[in-house]
């Protein structure tokens, strides 16, 4: 089959649609319709709207998304487990920060095993599949399998209690190390809609829809975690976590973020991503 380009006309076309009041993803269905890739009519509506078509749901989604009970806003709420701190809540874009969610054990606990199979941190690769070294991430990383032990199952456990959100919806948690003047630069979580290798990404229990940073350690200076759309500083403290959600892989979520540089110590964290449906 020939190569499909993404043409001035095809691009045309489609702010044609738009401008008559079709949705993304009705353009989506009608290009599909007419024999183009899926990758290709994503990246050319993704190129011509500026935004990407709304969030669709794979098989067994679950509707929604990650939320603590914040519904009579108690000082702590029950993980099953364990009582953690509800230190601040912001709506919109939904952010909050946890205390204690993690004992000062189970922190030194994850670093110890962490710590033996640490790698500089890959990204998805911007030229194709797969993943590659990325100067923007500058901290060392590596990924648990879901309930690899006992203590990552007992958090994972906690997790799904605390955010209402099923256990098998998580990704294995992800640990990052970054030493002084190490980083993360602002980036979204979910997959960019645009992204040649997203289709197969999301296949695997379709889009990212939270993400909930704990801080292993407290690092004597620098390594907030950043939010720059509105301006918002998380102080990484040991136990402690960060949440936020979005309901569409859009920048419209503000939920821009990174790690900003460690100027003193060290920083680590655990990271556990939530996926719509089963990932497996
Ligand atoms: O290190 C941080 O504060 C942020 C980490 C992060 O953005 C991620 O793991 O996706
Ligand atoms: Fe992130």
């Amino acid at each position: 089959m020939s190569q499909q380009v993404i043409t001035p006309e095809l691009c045309a076309w489609i702010s044609e649609q738009s401008r008559a009041g079709h949705a993304s993803e009705s353009i989506l269905a009608a290009m599909l319709g007419s024999g183009w890739d899926e990758t290709i009519a994503r990246q050319a509506l993704a190129r011509t709207l500026g935004q990407a078509p709304a969030l669709t749901a794979p098989p067994g989604a679950t509707p929604g998304l990650p939320e603590p009970d914040l519904s009579r806003f108690t000082p702590t709420i029950d993980a099953g487990d364990r009582q953690v701190k509800v230190v601040m809540a912001l709506r919109q874009p939904r952010v909050v920060v946890f205390g204690d969610l993690l004992s000062e054990a189970e922190c030194d606990g994850i670093m110890s095993i962490a710590g033996k199979r640490l790698a500089r941190s890959e990204t998805v690769a911007t030229g194709g599949d797969g993943s590659e070294v990325n100067a923007a991430r500058t901290s060392d990383g590596m990924f648990f399998e879901r309930g690899e032990t006992e203590l990552i199952h007992t958090i994972e456990a906690r997790i799904a209690k605390l955010l209402r959100w099923p256990l098998d919806h998580g990704e294995g948690l992800q640990v990052l190390r970054y030493r002084p003047g190490a980083e993360y630069q602002p980036h979204y979580d979910y997959f960019d809609p645009a992204h040649v290798s997203t289709p197969n990404i999301l296949k695997r229990g379709g889009q990212r829809v939270g993400t909930l940073v704990i801080y292993l350690n407290t690092p004597l200076a620098g390594g907030s975690t950043i939010f720059p759309d509105i301006g918002l500083d998380v102080a990484p403290v040991k136990g402690n976590a960060v949440f936020f959600s979005y309901d569409r892989p859009h920048p419209a979520t503000q939920t821009l973020h990174g790690g900003s540089p460690v100027i003193e110590g060290e920083k680590w964290v655990a990271t556990k991503w939530l996926r719509q449906a089963v990932f497996n």
